[in-house]
């Protein structure tokens, strides 16, 4: 099965993060996740995110404060993704819920009371393990 690539947008603000929620219909529905979504065959993971997080959350991300956090592969069964995680500190506009999707900002310590794709869990345990400041 061919794998999905996946730009993904770890986006930080002082002590929260940018969450969205996934709909029902779509592959690992009825989930929280990081903004973000497939990587074209013209375009760079940077290049993707700023277009998923323009289309999905109605804002410009400065590209120079997009640092790679982590990469991870996982097979669903029914899908085989890799997500490119990259966390962005800074962006012009305030996030909406651009596609009538749920976003919300959430503190660290929060975290732990949403429901997260499987493949998250490695994003978390990242995210979790140093002080949000040193990703910015
Ligand atoms: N965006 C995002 N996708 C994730 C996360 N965790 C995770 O397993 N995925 C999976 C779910 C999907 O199979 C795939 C991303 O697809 P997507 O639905 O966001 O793609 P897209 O925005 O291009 O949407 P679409 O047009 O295909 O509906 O990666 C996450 O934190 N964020
Ligand atoms: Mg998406």
């Amino acid at each position: 099965m061919k794998q999905v690539n996946v730009a993904v947008g770890v986006i930080l603000q002082g002590d929260k993060v940018l969450l969205s929620f996934r709909h029902q219909q779509q592959h690992q529905g009825g989930k929280w996740e990081f903004p973000g979504g497939k990587i074209e065959a013209d375009e760079s993971v940077i290049e993707a995110l700023a277009r998923e997080l323009q289309e999905e959350l109605s804002i410009v991300i400065e590209l120079a404060s997009c640092k790679p956090l982590i990469r991870i592969e996982h097979d669903y069964g029914d899908k085989q993704v890799c997500l490119h995680v990259y966390t962005v500190s800074r962006f012009a506009g305030e996030p909406e819920g651009a596609e009538q999707q749920d976003i919300r900002w959430v503190a660290k310590q929060e975290l732990v009371n949403y429901r997260f794709p499987e493949a998250n869990h490695a994003i978390l345990e990242t995210l979790l393990a140093k002080p949000w400041a040193e990703f910015s």
